[in-house]
């Protein structure tokens, strides 16, 4: 049956994807994963009526068996909070006020120019060698998150970490937690095997261990000398550490979550924007124009990338249609019963919201499998939840709350990339023969590594 229909399902099929349009294919909206009832809703009115109409009912999420053995998981979760009880709504409002507020956003313009000018300065060494510019897109992301965090980076892009360790080992130590966290196990769908599950307890054991590794020094630091400059704003993590509800573990975990949340999603967003430009010289041409006049001296402009060009917000947009990060959002569970449209809902049922398949669906955009950013141009459809046919941050309660910020990084990382750098693929092969397949665990990235050849643009010598 899967090979059957192997040709109606998308790029990297996985086991949440090929269910999904199985359920599709068999007509209907639900099917069983071991134990669970699962739902898909997978079409624009279908994904109001679950995250919008009933979004309080269906706001709940499933744990992964990995939390249960994590120490400190419960109250120190945002994405994965079993519900929108009291530490979801204190952990969120935290954020609220010391990472997505527009005063923090707008304060914090200068950090993400220094780190945008890092990578510069780092590529600027290489010129005309063959960089993995994903692994160094994805370290700068995630400098621009722990910097708002913590005020630290995690990462030295010149190679050698913070801490000591060297920049490979610090990204692995990342990307297994990502992986060890967000990939659903066996007993995820069988809690039968509760008893015997040997595995994710490993499994948590690792990752506490990893967690420790990246956060530990930097929560013992703030202990014990306080901020390094006292007279600036509190952060995320002075906020947590005086909130004494809060152990080490539960910053931790906070901390591990926020960073992933924010840059395996924005990683993959300006990978697939860089993919597609490049791919596209005219469209390229378009961006680089709109953004040689967002200057303001000698320095790319913020609030110039954002209100003045246009097109380029198109092409951000645009990648995020295409090439959704989040295929099946994060999935939400029913906190109760409900009855939607005809079908009663058990409680504890898991929804998967396709806003993958929603966003290519041909009754809703024309020439859907087309890079097209000037749809984007000539239509008031937004990211901000209120369009149904566009969902890459989800709606309602658990909507995500980092677009701004996510829009913010990866204008400024990926304008200066375009502005002082052309692109090339290794060893003079023909751009347009660009791999573009996928791969899907929980997100859907680019399969191979972005390795590209970077040559300095003479006429933008100045950054
Ligand atoms: C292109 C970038 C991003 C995309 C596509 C994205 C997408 C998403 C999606 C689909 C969800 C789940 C929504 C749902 O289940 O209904 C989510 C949740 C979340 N995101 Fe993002 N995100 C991005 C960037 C960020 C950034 C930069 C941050 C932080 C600075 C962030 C923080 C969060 C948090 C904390 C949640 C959990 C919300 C909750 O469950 O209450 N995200 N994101």
């Amino acid at each position: 049956f899967f090979r059957m229909h192997r040709k109606q399902l998308p790029p990297g099929p996985n086991q949440w994807q090929v269910l999904s349009y199985l359920s599709e294919l068999m007509h209907k909206p639900h099917f069983k994963l071991g134990n669970q009832l699962m739902v898909v809703a997978s079409s624009p009115d279908y994904a109001k009526e679950f995250c919008r109409t009933h979004d309080g009912i269906f706001s709940g999420r499933h744990l992964p068996a990995v939390y249960h053995y994590l120490q400190g998981t419960i109250g120190s979760s945002i994405v994965l909070s079993p519900d929108c009880g009291k530490s979801w709504k204190l952990l969120r409002s935290i954020c609220q006020n010391c990472v997505f507020s527009s005063r923090v956003v707008e304060s914090s313009a200068w950090m993400r120019k220094t780190k945008a000018k890092e990578i510069l300065d780092h590529l600027r060494g290489k010129d005309g060698e063959v960089v993995n510019l994903e692994d160094l897109m994805f370290a700068t992301l995630a400098n621009m998150i722990s910097s708002v965090l913590t005020s630290r980076d995690l990462f030295v892009i010149n190679g050698g970490a913070a801490k000591g360790d060297n920049y490979e080992v610090m990204m692995d130590i990342v990307n297994e937690v990502i992986e060890g966290t967000t990939a659903p196990g066996l007993v995820d769908f069988l809690p039968i095997l509760k008893g015997v599950d040997f595995w994710s307890k490993g499994k948590a054991k690792d990752i506490c261990r990893k967690i420790k590794l990246t956060w530990g020094d930097i929560i013992q630091e703030r202990k014990s000398f306080g901020r390094e400059n006292p007279s600036s704003n509190r952060d995320f993590l002075d906020t947590v550490l005086s909130d004494t509800t809060f152990s080490d573990d539960q910053i931790g975990n906070a901390l591990m979550e926020i960073l992933i949340g924010a840059t395996d999603t924005t990683t993959i967003t300006s990978v697939w924007l860089m993919v597609e430009l490049i791919k596209n010289p005219e469209m390229l041409s378009k961006v680089r124009d709109e953004i040689s006049q967002a200057f303001k001296g000698d320095e790319l402009n913020e609030s110039l990338l954002s209100n003045n060009c246009n097109y380029f917000q198109a092409c951000i947009k645009e990648t995020l249609r295409l090439h959704v990060p989040a295929p099946l959002l994060v999935p939400h569970r029913a906190t109760e019963a409900c009855k939607v449209n005809n079908y009663t809902i058990p409680k504890n049922s898991m929804v998967l919201v396709n806003a993958w398949g929603i966003a290519r669906d041909p009754s809703y955009w024309e020439d859907a499998p087309i890079f097209k950013p000037e749809r984007f141009l000539e239509s008031k459809i937004g990211h901000r939840g209120t369009h149904f046919e566009y969902l890459p941050f989800g709606t309602g309660l658990r909507m995500c709350p980092g677009s701004t910020v996510a829009f913010k990084n990866i204008q400024i990382l990926v304008g200066s990339l375009l502005h002082y750098f052309d692109w090339s693929l290794p060893n003079g092969e023909d751009i347009s023969s660009i791999d573009t397949n996928e791969k899907y665990i929980t997100t859907l990235k680019k399969e191979k590594p972005l390795l590209l050849v970077s040559r300095i643009r003479e006429q933008n010598v100045v950054g």
